[in-house]
């Protein structure tokens, strides 16, 4: 594995490792988590030639962190960075700005399938909920909590959020003649006070890809803190979903579009264009049923009641689809799907799906194109891994990597694993 012939004119860097990697090929190289690899050669954008204990493979750069102590060390330079962080890492100001907009509580309020779900929730549970403590986490503009107070007879509902919109919240709590019931705390959920532990937490916290933002480790630092014992998360469970897909609109008019635009050839745009709209997951895609190229399954499920907030550093899920038809496999599309369990024992669960075979919601599905189509006849198995890796820095940021290899009845080979990172965002 060692090549001795390497040139390797740079110094090599030392990048550890994120995640345990297994080798795919003879050509890669395996490793831990928090193991030293020397990088000599940055081959490509997610490929680096690296070297481990003596052994050189490829290891896939989106498993590897800079050290940052070491770089520092390397350019003998120290900073103090306690003093000069520019940038606050989970970006509030601009966070909490745009949901101070009622363009986005707007957007959210609009979205009929997921304020109904609430709705359908507290109606539902309105009986049990009778002299119950609840806590809402991010309220925006109250719409939950006023459903809480209208809809069943909670002893007091503490409606909590952070951005300016909480300054009219308290508005409409009155003008809704709930002041009774649902009290208004401006500010973060992890700096605040409360009278008292709450039976109920509930919040509508996901994101794209489901975690995207990572409100959800407010919430659970709200749940440590504030949830009284045996008392209930809503969501109580979270499910990130996932399919192999066709997405052909798209590919053709981001890709396809360059070879011939008013009939010039323009094909030398199209690896700028590759990395331009594939190398990012795309949010707000609208997946067609009938661009599923299988069953879509579960590869993620949270359990909201006993996940830890060091569990979202790295989530991984397996997955196999079987490809029931032919078409053309542009990449992957996933999206969630959360449960509210009764609060009385035996009732039904109830669910919002924001999949292709639900009503549309705001979230729509997000798509993670593939670098080139690829042309499948129907009965081959696609399987692999997914992982999200939390951004060690941008608090609000991951990146989702899904390794898959296609295998069909007739190839008896041993099949190809293919690797795509795609930042969300940084
Ligand atoms: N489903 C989402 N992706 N976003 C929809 C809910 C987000 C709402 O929660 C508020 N919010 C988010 N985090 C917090 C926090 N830690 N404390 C208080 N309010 C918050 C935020 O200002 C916004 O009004």
């Amino acid at each position: 594995m060692h090549q001795d012939n390497e040139d390797y004119t740079n110094p090599p860097e030392e990048f550890i490792g994120l995640s345990d990697f297994t080798s795919c090929g003879s050509d890669q190289l395996s490793f831990r988590a928090g193991d030293r690899l020397l990088v000599h050669t940055k081959t490509s954008a997610d490929w680096w030639w690296a070297e481990l204990g003596g052994l050189c493979g490829y290891a896939p750069s989106s498993y590897l962190k800079q050290d940052v102590e070491d770089s520092y060390l390397n350019q003998g330079v120290k900073e103090d960075t306690s003093e000069n962080t520019s940038e606050d890492p989970w970006q509030d100001e601009e966070y909490f700005g745009s949901y101070g907009t009622l363009r986005l509580q707007l957007e959210m309020l609009s979205d009929r399938a997921r304020t109904e779900a609430y709705r359908q929730v507290i109606l539902t549970n309105s009986a049990p909920l009778k002299g119950k403590v609840v806590m809402d986490l991010g309220c925006g503009t109250g719409v939950i909590s006023l459903f809480c107070a209208r809809l069943a007879q909670p002893k007091a509902v503490y409606a909590v959020e952070a951005s300016s919109i909480a300054e009219h919240t308290e508005t409409l709590v009155r003008q809704n003649g709930c002041e009774e019931v649902v009290t208004v705390f401006q500010g973060r959920a992890e700096e605040l006070e409360l009278p008292g532990t709450v039976d109920i937490l509930i919040s509508e916290w996901m994101g794209n890809c489901l975690l995207f933002e990572f409100m959800v480790e407010s919430v659970l630092q709200a749940r440590d803190r504030w949830l009284r014992e045996g008392g209930m998360m809503w969501p109580s469970g979270a499910s990130l979903c996932l399919v192999p897909c066709q997405a052909l609109d798209y590919y053709t008019e981001r890709m396809v579009f360059w070879e011939q635009p008013y009939g010039l050839d323009f094909t030398a745009l199209q690896s700028l264009a590759q990395s331009e709209f594939f190398s990012r997951p795309r949010f707000s895609h609208l997946l067609k049923p009938e661009d599923c190229l299988a069953t879509p399954c579960d590869v993620i499920t949270l359990d909201m009641l006993t996940l830890h907030v060091t569990d979202l550093e790295k989530l991984r899920g397996q997955f196999t689809f079987i490809v029931e038809k032919a078409g053309t496999f542009h990449g992957f599309t996933s999206w969630f799907r959360v449960q509210f369990q009764s609060l009385e024992r035996d009732k039904t669960t109830l669910e919002l799906d924001t999949g292709p075979y639900s009503e549309p919601t705001h979230w729509k599905q997000t798509l993670f194109m593939l670098d080139g189509p690829i042309l499948l006849l129907g009965g081959e198995t696609v399987s692999g891994i997914i992982l999200l890796h939390r951004n060690p820095v941008w608090r609000r940021h991951m990146t989702v990597t899904i390794q898959w290899s296609i295998s069909s009845t007739e190839e008896t080979g041993n099949c190809m694993v293919q690797s795509k990172s795609f930042p969300m965002w940084r």
